[in-house]
């Protein structure tokens, strides 16, 4: 991004009068903020302003200097405060039977301005797992590594950036300095991950490493999954549930607007479908075990019903056989309106379709759409066939697993889920869920609707039901959608050609887990394959996962040079990047693989194969998911599905939202931008399940002892740009037991966006409860 001239001539001014552009830099950044990036009476009197805020900047920092000094009995508390810490982590290696001592929760004890532990061994990618021991010996190997070319690394010859622990404290808000290091990078240490990262990349170019010159940050939370935007603060909002079909039209982040496309590998290596249907009948059967009256039928729908829409569409017929269309707009917004030309008016429209979805035929027209309209309604069938459903034919449906239609909540009968919803309807928000007889239901209001014996609508290998034994709350509405799928400006390319001999199997046949060499599609993960023969991460790897998950920062995070996500907030100065967590992939075999798809390297791509159930929890937080079988260790329970955005997207909808109820927490896909030297803003890219998303939507929160963690894992893209995010068990988990995910949320960072809910977690680690650890 070219640096704006007002900015730059600022820094000039100030740097004349002895003010380095440090100081200058978060002053001019608030002073733009307060004037509403009005430069004017900051450019009055010869900057006058900037300097007196610079002296009072000055002045505050002082006294907060001799504060922090004089408080010498805090730090001894902070002190009594990590050992207690490190009593936790005793605790919780003994629950969790992790061989090696697992970290402390750190995440809640770092203080903004304390300095973290500095790791010594930097990680050096996200792609190294550790798994096996590497033929090539740490000691063997040279300190200074030329660049790397390889595929994993960025793209550009540009070197990869990988910090140690930040140790300062000025939060980010110093500038990055430019790295002056030449086209080598410095390696220490001897972790594992290091070794295995060069196992993996043995027979290729050495992949650089760059021990990082610039300015320490401390990073007051985790470098999360969760998308952290700290700017603009009044705005400091949360995406809400809301039913996409009822948004109000706007111009390009509407959420009416339907993915252009879905990315589903599984649908390419399909199981058996003798597999599919019986794993389909047991899930059911389990569920009626767990259940009683499961498939009651009431005489109501569920429809959501917007209270500010600003249009609605009518239908009617007279008895002379003509058919009125109208469109009713709710002028509130703007009470003068008057009567406009329609031609106008029809070219805004198009304007607007043509900036909306950009992609049109030329000819495109709104007559021709409203023509469109005309034709579709007489080309439709007599009323009696797709709207008057009898409970009869909805339970054919539901049990069919057909697509969108609301029985009876389980566990209520039909009285209870009538009085439920209408109950419900009372206590409403807008955009809450209402009980209306099924015959108005229209065809595009059953489809979006939750079939809470199948909330996957029969789109996984298994029955997702969803019960709620606790309250009369109804389902949420969203588009249950079984894979990723691009909103609008995301560059996702699963080309063939993009996949090079060395990110394929090509060689491969049967099953490449019973071979005794490892796979190039292992090779990529480490050097060994990340699963077992009986579909389980190994040990060592979930190991390695549970502890990054626990303290990011004691595994190293890496720093951006242009933050996408600081970026994408579009402000006139960039801030420095925060930090991301360095990962472990896992690389499963695909299409260009000459393995079978029963291969033992194909565990993600196969989609949900566990028995899950969404269900209403009894501790406050909203609904939950939970299995119904004992899952060992290891097991995959499902990936994080939503809506594939580009950060800016993701930035705009949330900047744009008014909804302050949170639901959905969107994820950046980030592991591997510490390999590029400057992304694209159509390759940063991040996962939103607001509107779009799969069972993990229903993933509740859990500091520190979760029961899933979530890995990264390539399968189409070996650029890493997008990939799947997939969780796993951290421990054995019990049938019933709830499925939980740390979100990585600092609770005691204020300056968080997504505004942290009270956490009711219930761990002994909980990071929102103040009080000290106690036995
Ligand atoms: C991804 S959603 C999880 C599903 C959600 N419970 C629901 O009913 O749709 C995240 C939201 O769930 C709630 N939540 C998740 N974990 C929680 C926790 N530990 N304590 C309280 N609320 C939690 C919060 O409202 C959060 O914004």
């Amino acid at each position: 991004m070219a640096p704006n001239p007002r900015v730059a001539k600022a820094f000039r001014a100030m740097r004349e009068l002895g003010i380095p552009e440090e100081k200058t830099k978060p002053v001019l950044k608030n002073l733009l903020k307060l004037f509403d990036k009005n430069w004017a009476p900051i450019e009055e009197e010869n900057y006058r302003a900037l300097i007196d805020a610079i002296f009072d900047s000055e002045e505050v920092e002082a006294a907060e200097q001799k504060k922090k000094h004089d408080n010498v009995e805090a730090e001894a508390a902070e002190q009594k405060k990590k050992l207690e810490q490190a009593e936790k982590m005793k605790v919780i290696e003994e629950e969790t039977q992790i061989p090696e001592e697992p970290e402390r929760p750190l995440k809640r004890l770092r203080l903004r301005h304390q300095d973290g532990p500095s790791c010594t061994t930097p990680s050096l990618n996200s792609h190294g797992t550790p798994l096996k021991k590497p033929k090539v010996e740490i000691d063997d190997l040279p300190v200074a590594i030329p660049r790397s070319q390889s595929r994993a690394e960025n793209t550009k010859g540009e070197p990869v950036s990988v910090s140690p622990q930040p140790q300062g404290g000025n939060k980010g808000k110093l500038p990055v300095l430019a790295d002056t290091q030449p086209d080598v990078t410095t390696v220490s240490g001897s972790d594992s991950s290091l070794r295995l990262r060069q196992r993996r990349d043995k027979g290729k170019e050495p992949i650089l490493h760059q021990t990082n010159s610039r300015e320490l940050r401390s990073i007051s939370d985790r470098s999360s999954n969760g998308v952290h935007f700290r700017e603009p603060k009044p705005k400091q909002t949360v995406l809400p549930l809301i039913k996409p079909k009822d948004e109000p039209l706007t111009d390009d982040t509407s959420p009416l607007t339907v993915p252009v496309s879905e990315i589903k590998p599984g649908a390419m290596a399909n199981q058996d479908s003798s597999t599919e249907n019986l794993s389909r009948e047991s899930n059911k059967d389990s569920i009626s075990n767990v259940l009683d009256s499961s498939n009651e039928i009431s005489g109501h729908e569920l429809v959501a019903v917007p209270d500010e829409s600003t249009a609605k569409i009518d239908i009617a017929s007279s008895s002379y056989g003509e058919i009125t269309i109208s469109l009713t707009c709710n002028t509130s917004q703007n009470p003068n309106l008057s009567v406009t030309n329609v031609d106008a008016l029809l070219k805004r429209m198009e304007d607007r379709c043509l900036k909306s979805y950009k992609a049109m035929e030329p000819n495109f027209s709104m007559k021709k759409l409203m023509t469109y309209m005309c034709d579709s309604l007489l080309d439709t069938e007599p009323e009696s066939d797709s709207t008057s459903l009898t409970d009869e034919s909805i339970k054919d449906l539901a049990d069919t697993g057909n697509n969108g239609l609301v029985l009876t909540a389980n566990g209520l009968d039909g009285n209870e889920v009538e009085d439920a919803c209408e109950n419900g309807f009372q206590d409403a928000e807008p955009q809450s869920l209402v009980g209306v007889p099924n015959n108005q239901l229209t065809a595009d209001d059953a489809s979006s609707l939750q079939d809470i014996n199948d909330i996957a609508k029969g789109q996984e290998s298994v029955i997702i039901s969803l019960v709620n034994e606790v309250n009369t709350e109804c389902p949420p509405a969203f588009h249950y959608i079984p894979g990723n799928a691009v909103f609008q400006n995301a560059y996702v390319n699963f080309s063939l050609a993009r996949i090079g001999d060395d990110n394929c199997c090509s060689t491969c046949f049967g099953d490449c887990l019973s071979s005794a060499t490892a796979c190039a599609c292992a090779l990529q993960s480490g050097g060994e394959f990340a699963y077992t023969k009986k579909g389980l991460v190994k040990e060592e790897l979930i190991d390695e996962c549970i502890k990054m998950m626990r303290d990011p920062q004691k595994h190293c995070l890496f720093y951006c040079k242009e933050c996408p996500l600081e970026r994408s907030k579009n402000e006139e100065i960039v801030e420095s990047c925060k930090g991301h967590s360095v990962r472990n992939f896992i690389k499963e075999c695909w299409l260009k693989c000459g393995c079978n798809k029963q291969c033992g390297n194909r565990v993600v791509q196969r989609g949900i194969q566990r028995k899950l159930q969404v269900f209403m929890t009894p501790g406050g937080k909203g609904w939950g998911l939970r299995t119904l079988e004992d899952l060992p260790k290891g097991a995959f329970v499902c990936e994080y599905v939503g809506e594939v955005l580009t950060n800016a997207e993701l930035y705009e909808r949330v900047s744009k939202s008014s909804n302050k109820d949170e639901h959905a927490y969107p994820v950046l896909l980030d592991a591997d931008w510490g390999a590029e030297c400057e992304l694209k803003d159509e390759e940063a890219l991040c996962l939103d399940a607001t509107y779009y998303g799969n069972v993990a939507r229903f993933i509740n929160h859990r500091c520190f002892d979760s029961t899933l963690v979530e890995i990264p894992v390539e399968i189409e893209n070996p650029d890493h740009h997008y990939y799947h995010l997939a969780f796993f068990t951290t421990r054995k988990v019990k049938a019933l037991e709830e499925l939980t995910w740390d979100y990585g949320i600092d609770f005691d960072d204020e300056e968080h966006p997504v505004k942290a809910f009270k956490c009711r977690c219930g761990s002994r680690f909980c990071r929102n409860n103040k009080r000290p650890y106690s036995k």
